[in-house]
Parts: C-alpha cells; structure tokens; sequence
C-alpha cells in the first residue's frame, strides 16, 4: 500500500485519503473513560494456549518501518472467546526516549508509556491472517499496557535482539520463549470493545482486549526499544528515527466498552 507515517507529511490526518476506513466508524484507539464503561459480569478470563513456545523454536523478529515485530506460532491461541483465536504476531507502540507518553489506548485521558498488541485471526472461520483481516470477526487483539518501574526479564528475550533490527524491513531469527510471561499476571480485568487496526488500512475488524494491569519494564528496556530503532532503509540518509508510533484517540461512536471488573 501507499506510504503512510505518524506525523507531518502522510500523517494520520491524511490516512482516509489513501485508507477510506481510516475515516470510518468504529476506529481505535479510544480512550475508556469511566462514563462509556459497563460492567459485564459475564466476561470470562481470557485463556490463551500453547504460549510456553520452547527455546528450540525460531520466531522472526523485523523492522517493519512502523513497529518492531516478532512472528508468532499459529499454534499459540486464545480458547476463551466464541472462536479460536490463532496468534499472528506481536508489536509495540512507543512515544520515545524523553516522551513516556506512547500508548495508543488510553484510561480518562492517561497514556502509558508504551502499549504491546499481540495479534491474533479467527482460524475457526480462516485459513490465514491476510484472509482475516478485513472480516468484522477476523481478528482479536489483546493489548497490554507498559509502564516503567521494575525490569521484567522476559521481555530481554526480544529487546536484547533490537539491534540487529535497526533499520526499515531488516529481520532476524530469534529462540522462541515464554509470551505468556509479556502479559500482565492478571487476565481477568480487561476493556472489551469492537474497533480496528490502529493502523493503515484501519479495517473495523477487531475484537479488542485491554488488560487492565500494566507490565512494567525498566526504564533501560524502555530506552532499548524506543532509542533503538530507525524507519527509514539502512542505506538512507538522513536516518529517521522509529518513535511515536501511536495512533492518537478516536471518536467513540457512542459505542460502549465493557469491562470484566467492578469499580
Ligand atoms: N496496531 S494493530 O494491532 O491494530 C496492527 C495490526 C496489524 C496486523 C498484523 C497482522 C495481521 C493483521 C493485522 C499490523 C499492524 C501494523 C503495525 C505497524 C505497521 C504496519 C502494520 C498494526
Ligand atoms: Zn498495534
């Protein structure tokens, strides 16, 4: 598709004119403020499978100009939710070394540090995620919330690899770990909501699953992640550095967004 970045030229205000659903209804994020959520006592814990991925395992680890991704196993899924949720891949959005402000969803107007998606097809009703991603059932994504505070080693697993992802579609082999340990311990408080890619082409196609518990990582991770990193090619110059990446707030649509806990 046509080139698309976060700000100035080609920015997020100028997406419809390439992306029409970018200009549409349902878009995310949004922010949950306490007036548009209801309590919904029937909202299981989300229940993932096969995350404990072994050592022996190869994921791949890419720049892809916008985020810094990690392929995931298809046999890794969600079991909690109407149909099985298979894993696509994994991402992060970021504001940048002095901006702690880089998550796309927000909680009455507080944005975290950063936000990781892991992106999930419905392979109940698809064969693949190109095949899923602009069906209104198609996709589930959980999101977590990162705040800085204590180191969490688990996601050295992946950022201490960042640097040979340096520049725009460059893309590594990396062992495969624990996803389950990128999660907050709790899965059973979340926000649950319909909306769709944060990104270009914007498609109203995900079930969307925020946890309500941050994880946190030390300020050095942090700065791995959101120093590391270029959008533009390695051959490039000037280089352009990879930051800010986060979508900013969009309109409710007087949609609600249910939630697993009280208060
Ligand atoms: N932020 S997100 O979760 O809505 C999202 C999902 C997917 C996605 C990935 C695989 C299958 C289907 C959807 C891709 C991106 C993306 C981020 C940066 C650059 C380009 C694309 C972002
Ligand atoms: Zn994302």
């Amino acid at each position: 598709g046509r080139k698309w970045t976060y700000n100035g030229l080609d920015g997020e205000h100028d997406w419809p004119t390439n992306y029409p659903f970018c200009g549409g209804a349902f878009q995310s994020p949004i922010d949950f403020q306490t007036h548009l959520l209801r309590y919904d006592p029937n909202l299981p814990p989300i229940q993932v499978q096969n995350y404990n991925l072994s050592t022996s395992e190869q994921l791949t680890l890419g720049n892809n100009g916008h985020s810094v991704q990690l392929s995931l196993p298809s046999h890794m899924y969600i079991s909690s939710l109407p149909h099985r949720y298979s894993a696509a891949q994994l991402h992060f959005h970021w504001g940048s070394s002095n901006l702690l402000t880089g998550s796309e969803h927000t909680v009455n107007g507080k944005q975290f540090a950063g936000e990781m998606h892991v992106v999930h097809f419905n392979s109940d009703k698809y064969p693949n995620v190109s095949m899923a991603v602009d069906k209104h059932d198609g996709l589930a994504v959980l999101g977590v919330f990162i705040e800085i505070g204590e180191a969490n080693p688990a996601f050295d697993k992946l950022f201490r690899f960042i640097s040979g992802v340096k520049y725009r579609d460059q893309k590594i082999q990396v062992p495969a770990f624990n996803i389950r340990a990128l999660l907050p311990d709790r899965l059973d408080q979340y926000y649950r909501y319909d909306g769709s890619l944060t990104t270009p082409p914007c498609y109203p196609s995900v079930l969307w699953t925020v946890f309500r518990k941050p994880v946190t990582i030390s300020r050095k991770q942090f700065l791995a992640l959101a120093t590391a990193l270029y959008a533009s090619f390695a051959q490039d110059s000037p280089s352009m550095p990879l930051h800010e990446n986060y979508r900013k707030s969009q309109l409710p649509d007087n949609r609600v967004v249910l939630v697993s806990f009280r208060e």
